[in-house]
């Protein structure tokens, strides 16, 4: 059984521990590339996103936006997918409290997508409907 003493003394700064803690991130990051199929589609539509940006030239705050949007989803599909494996663990028969915290956690996806597209509607359209 593990100890909890962080909760009570806070154990010293250390870089080497916070190093650790970044190597698990980037390991949960391969995870979710590697398994989840919605991520490595959002990867995929972040490098065009990227690409259409540059080539239409946006401003700082623009670019921001776009990047901020993006972020939100990327980092929801992450958490809706800690949300799932946490599921999968903890009940990985039918349950009915089980399924509203995997459609709740994929609504947080959900709303940040849908706010990114609209965030790139008002960013994107009116800079293409001026190539026209
Ligand atoms: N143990 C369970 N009990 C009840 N419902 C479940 C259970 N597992 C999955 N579901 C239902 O199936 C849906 C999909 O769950 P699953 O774990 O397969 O996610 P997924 O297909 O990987 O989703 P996504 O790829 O969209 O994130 C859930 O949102 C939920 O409605």
């Amino acid at each position: 059984m593990s100890t909890h003493s962080h909760e009570n003394s806070p154990s010293r700064f250390s870089v080497r521990a916070r190093l650790r803690s970044f190597v698990f991130a980037w390991q949960g990051l391969m995870t979710l590339l590697r398994e989840q199929h919605n991520a490595r589609i959002h990867l995929l539509a972040l490098v065009g996103v990227v690409g259409l940006s540059i080539w239409l030239g946006l401003s700082a705050q623009e670019w921001a936006l776009v990047l901020l949007a993006s972020a939100l989803v990327m980092g929801f599909e992450a958490l809706n997918s800690a949300v799932e494996y946490l599921c999968d663990r903890v009940e990985p028969q039918h349950d009915p409290l089980i399924r509203k915290a995997k459609d709740v956690a994929a609504a947080a996806v959900l709303i940040a997508a849908l706010v990114a597209a609209i965030i790139a509607l008002i960013i994107y359209l009116p800079k293409l409907l001026a190539f026209l």
